[in-house]
Order: C-alpha cells, then structure tokens, then sequence
C-alpha cells in the first residue's frame, strides 16, 4: 500500500519511518484545539508557531520567511551544518564588537543593595589561601561572569572563585558568613531570568572546576558527579554507557548540572522523563554558614523523615550551594524517531522505543491517518542521528535566534493547554507595532508556554504594557509565572500571582532558618522584603 505520508511528502523529503513512536489518535485534537489529555504522553514534544520555525532557522541562514518544509531537506542534507554551529553553547563572553555595553542591574532596576561587607584585600587573601590559584580578579573575566547571557542584566563583582571540592565551598562560605560578605553562585551562567550574575557586588562562586563524575552504576544508571559537569560531557558520558541523562536543554553545551538542579531546569526530555524532583536521587549541599549536608545517597526509595534535597532543588542558590548530584538516568532508547509536522503550527515530536520494527508500523499507522484526515498537511521524519540533530536544532535554537532580533522580553508561563497559544494573539493585537515580534512557542505537552516579545532596544513603555498584563492574564488562568526558567532577580516580584501569601511566608521563613544573614544569592527569588 502506498503511505499517503509519502505521496505527501516534498520531493526529497527522506521519511524515515523505522521507527517507535507512542502517539496514540487524540493527538488530533491536540493538533486541533491544541489541548491533550494527561494520558497521552509521547516521548518528546515540543511546539512550534510558525514565526519559531522561520526564526530558529534563520539563526543561521537568514531566511526571513517561511517557506515550506521543503527547504529542509537541503539543509539537513548538508551533514547537518545546524547542529555544528558554535551557536548552540551559551555561554557569556566578553562584550562582543559593536555590541552596546549591558545597563547595570542597579541602574535598570529600583534595587537597593543590602548591608553586606565589601570585598577587602584582607578577603582576597584569606580566599587565596583557601583556594591557591583560584582566585580571579581578572577585570576582563569578571565582566564575562557579571553578564547573562542575553546581557539583560550586569553586576560589578570584584572577586571570582573557583573550588574544585565541597570542602573549599565550605571553607569560603565559612568565610563569607562569618565577614557578612554576600555570595552569587555560578554554574553554566546560561539562565533567563538574571539568577546567575551578581546584583551589585556580591563574590562569584563558580563551580566551573567541580566537575569530575564520582561514579556511575552501569547495571542502575545511577550518576553521582560534582556540579559543575556541563550537561552535554554528561550525555556524552552516559550515552556511551547505554544511558542517557534525564534532562536535555538547548544549553547543555555550557550548562552545569548544578546549576540545573538549583534552578529545577524542565527542558526538552521532561514529558518523558519527568521534572528532576523526581530523578534526582540525592544532593551534596553546603549550607549558607559552610555546613556540608551529605544527603548524595544513590538510594531508589528512602522513606527517612523529611526529604532535605527537594529543598534545594528549584532554590536557584538562596538556601545552599549544590555542589554534588545523584541522578538516575534512563536506558538509551534503541529506536528515536523526530517527526516535523506542519501548519498552521509546526510540532516536532519525538519518539523512542526499543523494537525499531514495531515502532515503525505504528508510526507509519499514525502517520496515514493524520494525513488522510487533514490534521497535518506535510512534514518530515528522521530516524538517523545527523538528520534527528538537525531538526532537534530547529527547536533548540530559537532563543539564541531571538536574542539577535533586539531586547528580549522573556516569560515561561504554565497554562492550560487550551489556553496556550490565546495570549500570543492577544499581545500581537495590545502591542500593535511596538514589538517587533511577539512569539509563542514552548513545551506543548508540558502546557508551557514561552512568550518572547522583542523590541530594538529595552523600552520602558513596553514593558508597562506587558506587566502586569501578562501575569495577571497567567492569574486568571490559574496558571503559573514560571514554568520551568524559575524567578532569579528578573521574575522574583511576581511571585505572589501564582503562589498565596502563606506560602510565600514560608518560604521566608525557610530563607531565614537555613541563611540567617541573606548571603546566599541575595535579590533573587523572593520578593524584596518592606
Ligand atoms: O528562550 C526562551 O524563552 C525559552 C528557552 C528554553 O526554555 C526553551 O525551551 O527553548
Ligand atoms: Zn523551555
């Protein structure tokens, strides 16, 4: 029988369909109303609106203009030139040529800095003898590691310090605490929301030299490993053991899995996988007055009083500094299978499976029939790794290619899948054409919504005719400010539109039990206390 995937496909077009996939029919009304129910979960999904496509895309061949699916195929043809650019790793760099010096947090934003110590040179050398060589004041450094990466927001921090093992972080933040001296940690530095750069001047705790893996079980696939292991190294390392990581982002070629952890990072694998409350297994934290909490157990099930380490997952570096993590990662899958299809939204779903076969009957079952139906009209499929890289990079890339169309105005929101792409056409038609763009795409299965707004410059305007707006649209949906991006100093006053005042209070109170004197990341995540 021939397929009418096939027949449909553009000339080309290399289908792929040896395959496994788990879409099961009521992805028709997702593809419809956008909306799924909770049992149909495939392996990966992802959502893209059309100008995403085009602009991900354009990243690297400046195309403007969507022109059809068929364009792919040359690309991906040409050995998958997306997946080699060096645009896939974030990470901050020194103010690029021509590129406008970053407006200082203190001056941008109505933040006051708190009464804490200020660096001496009687500090700097303590610090030196703790960590011999590790101690940086390089200006030339420190402006990369004041800046995040999508140089919205820039502190003036005088002292880097970079330990390689949980004692030396103990032994600093002994320090700190004890001289009242403020402390940002710093993983992969590729956050949204300015939680991983200094405010003012607080010292920069970097776990760039923390990043030995201390052991992996390959019959469990249990991953113990210092925190500042950037994520891909760990894929990479994993993947060569028959596993994979449980968690995959577009920054995995600078992130750190600590940094991971203490923001809860969601990603692309989380549909499939499950957010890293669940995976991770255990956590090595030093507490704000240098306590190291030895909690990195490998255990599955550890019923013991309070769970300590959900703690700081999602803590984003107020309660404690992760500097050890026990991960359980998932059997590689033998059978992937990334399927692009079309409009008026573009989905790129993954599957995976062990029986490649199996997986592709049923693919190809679902295929038909979404085509013959009218549900897609065309798309792509890819089962080998350059081509599955390729389109993978479509995706990943859409927030680089949008920090290149001017300041970005970021949200992360949750919402009901019904709901998602409905604020997206609201803005357009609010903003007119104060934006340069307003862009919706996201984590479809996951009902996360990442609504980018770009204009040439920041405009204050702007803003105010996004926030509130934007939060208390979320408000009224029930949904939440953060999905998955967390609060860092960016998001931290709107907590209180997805979380009721009681929380909030606990949540101070918690801050205050485990960092008496606030030194742990100050004026990120909590709201600035009157
Ligand atoms: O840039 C964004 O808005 C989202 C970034 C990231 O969470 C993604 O899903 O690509
Ligand atoms: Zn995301």
């Amino acid at each position: 029988m021939v397929s009418p995937w096939k027949t449909a496909s553009v000339p080309g077009l290399q289908l792929g369909l040896g395959c496994g996939f788990w879409i099961c029919r009521s992805y028709r009304f997702l593809f419809r109303a956008g909306a799924m129910g909770p049992h149909v979960v495939p392996r990966q999904l992802v959502w893209l609106s059309r100008w995403q496509a085009v602009c991900a895309w354009g990243a690297s061949v400046q195309h403007r203009t969507w022109a059809g699916v068929s364009r792919i195929p040359s690309l991906l043809s040409s050995g998958g030139a997306l997946s080699s650019s060096p645009l896939v790793c974030r990470s901050s760099s020194s103010t690029p040529p021509g590129a406008p010096e970053v407006v200082l947090t203190q001056q941008r934003y109505p933040v006051t800095r708190l009464p804490f110590s200020v660096v001496s040179s009687e500090d700097l050398a303590a610090f030196e003898r703790i960590l011999p060589g590790g101690v940086v004041t390089d200006p030339e450094v420190l402006e990369a590691s004041n800046v995040d990466w999508l140089r919205t927001v820039r502190g003036c921090s005088k002292v880097l310090l970079r330990p390689r093992t949980s004692q030396e972080v103990a032994r600093i933040l002994r320090y700190c605490h004890e001289k009242n001296l403020a402390v940002n940690p710093q993983g992969g530095n590729t956050g949204m929301v300015g939680g991983s750069v200094p405010v003012f001047d607080e010292i920069i705790l970097s776990t760039t030299l923390m990043n030995r893996v201390i052991s992996f079980n390959s019959v469990s696939g249990t991953l113990v490993c210092q925190a500042g292991c950037v994520l891909e190294e760990l894929s990479r390392y994993v993947e060569e053991r028959g596993f994979v990581m449980p968690l995959d982002l577009g920054a995995k070629g600078s992130c750190h899995i600590g940094g991971n952890v203490a923001t809860n990072a969601g990603g692309l694998r989380f549909l499939r996988y499950g957010s890293l409350h669940g995976t991770v297994l255990g956590l090595e934290v030093v507490l704000a007055d240098g306590t190291v909490l030895d909690c990195l157990t490998s255990l599955r099930k550890d019923n013991t009083g309070y769970d300590l380490k959900q703690l700081f997952i999602g803590s984003e570096g107020t309660l404690g500094v992760i500097t050890a993590v026990s991960i359980q990662c998932p059997p590689k899958p033998r059978a992937v299978n990334v399927a692009f299809l079309e409009s008026p939204f573009y989905v790129l779903v993954e599957t995976s499976g062990s029986r490649a076969g199996h997986d592709s009957e049923k693919l190809s079952d679902f295929l038909e029939q979404a085509l013959s139906s009218g549900l897609v009209t065309d798309g792509t499929v890819a089962t080998d790794q350059t081509r599955l890289k390729a389109l993978w990079a479509l995706r990943e890339r859409i927030s680089e290619a949008l920090s290149r169309d001017g300041y970005v105005y970021k949200y992360d929101l949750s919402l009901p899948t019904e709901r998602l792409y409905d604020l997206v056409s609201d803005l357009r038609a609010r903003l007119g054409s104060q934006a340069k763009h307003v862009v919706g795409y996201g984590h479809l299965g996951d009902g996360n919504l990442h609504l980018n707004v770009t204009s040439e410059a920041f405009s204050p305007s702007l803003l105010a005719d996004l926030e509130p707006y934007v939060y208390e649209w979320t408000a009224r949906q029930r949904g939440s400010v953060s999905a998955e991006h967390g609060l860092g100093f960016k998001k931290r006053g709107v907590l209180s539109y997805s979380k009721p005042p009681e929380a909030l209070r606990l949540m101070q109170q918690l801050k205050a039990l485990l960092d008496p004197k606030g030194i742990l990341n100050p004026y990120k995540t909590l709201p600035a206390q009157a």
